[in-house]
């Protein structure tokens, strides 16, 4: 049975008789291919990306599994439609908190349209794409079961600051509620989120060596979703922190070349991250860097700067 997924932050929602994406039960994402060029572009990517035997396992972990193109009944009623079937990578959490993170200055690319070109440029400008490298498209932050999720709406997700991205990055590993204005994110699960040898920073590290190393692939306008479960961090269990890449419309070839905006907006992202839990004027009440030396071997080792 095909439903709407419920935690979906960013991009084109089955909602109100729109055509987006579905789930089932067993653990698929089926995306609608978008009806110009970029549906096509995507199915390309993931089946070159599937078959490419250079890239190394521990790296294809942070993309959905490609089970293929299949015809299935459109959201919007439409009837039959070519939908991408993607492993559904929330479907392992539980009420997971989930940021989507779009990489890179640059959303445009050179082989686009003109259309596309000029909406890019004035969305990059006007968001943090430009001053950090990476802007926030989408998120949901878990609060308590009586009050859900925080999920700002989009308008304000795009107006978001360089502060702000950098408050929501810290919201995001918090236990006050994210709704909360009066109070400073206390940053208490930042250890077991974005710190340890398999939190997010590690990942975002494993992710970025390879990216300054391959040339196969330029990565423009994709995201990389954060997402953990904080329950389960209450009930003394892992926090399931995890990143994947997703969103693969924009993808060109790398032709032998570093793909310098995506690793400039992942390296920045990496250093925001670092902050948090290495800053700790930042974090008055809770110094996230003790937490962090605690449980974290990374400054010890010399993997970090
Ligand atoms: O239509 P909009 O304004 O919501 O823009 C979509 C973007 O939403 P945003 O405004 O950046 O949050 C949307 O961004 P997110 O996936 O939400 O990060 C995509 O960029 C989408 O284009 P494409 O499917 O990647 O080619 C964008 O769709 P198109 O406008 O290119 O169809
Ligand atoms: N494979 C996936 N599994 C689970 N959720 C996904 C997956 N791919 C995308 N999503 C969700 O859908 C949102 C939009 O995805 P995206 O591929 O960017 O779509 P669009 O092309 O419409 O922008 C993401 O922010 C995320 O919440």
């Amino acid at each position: 049975m095909l439903k709407v997924p419920d935690h979906q932050v960013a991009g084109h929602h089955a909602r109100d008789g729109k055509l987006g994406p579905l789930i089932d039960d067993s653990g698929r994402f089926y995306k609608p291919l978008q009806g110009d060029e970029r549906g096509s572009k995507e199915v390309a990517f993931y089946t070159s990306f599937s078959s490419n035997a250079r890239i190394p396992d521990h790296i294809r972990r942070f993309f959905p599994i490609f089970y293929g193109t299949q015809l299935l009944e459109a959201s919007d009623g439409s009837g039959l439609y070519p939908h991408l079937v993607l492993q559904d990578v929330v479907s392992g959490h539980h009420n997971p908190c989930i940021i989507d993170v779009k990489i890179g200055s640059r959303t445009w690319y050179l082989q686009a349209s003109e259309d596309y070109i000029q909406r890019s440029l004035k969305k990059d400008r006007e968001t943090t794409s430009l001053s950090l490298g990476f802007r926030i498209s989408g998120l949901q932050i878990y609060d308590s079961e009586e009050s859900g999720f925080w999920r700002p709406e989009k308008k304000r997700v795009l107006g978001f600051t360089a502060d702000d991205v950098r408050v929501v990055l810290r919201k995001f590993v918090s236990s006050n509620s994210p709704t909360d204005s009066d109070s400073e994110p206390d940053c208490s699960f930042a250890s077991a989120v974005y710190g340890g040898s398999t939190g997010i920073l590690a990942q975002l590290l494993e992710l970025k060596a390879w990216f300054e190393d391959q040339t196969i692939f330029h990565f423009f306008s994709c995201s990389i979703l954060m997402m953990y479960d904080k329950e389960a961090i209450f009930k003394g269990m892992s926090s399931g922190a995890e990143i994947k890449l997703i969103d693969f419309a924009h993808v060109v070839e790398g032709e032998g070349v570093i793909d310098h905006n995506f690793l400039g907006g992942l390296c920045s992202l990496i250093k925001m991250i670092s902050e948090i839990l290495t800053s700790p004027d930042e974090n008055p009440n809770k110094t996230c860097l003790q937490d962090y030396e605690k449980n974290h071997s990374y400054l010890e080792n010399g993997t970090t700067e």
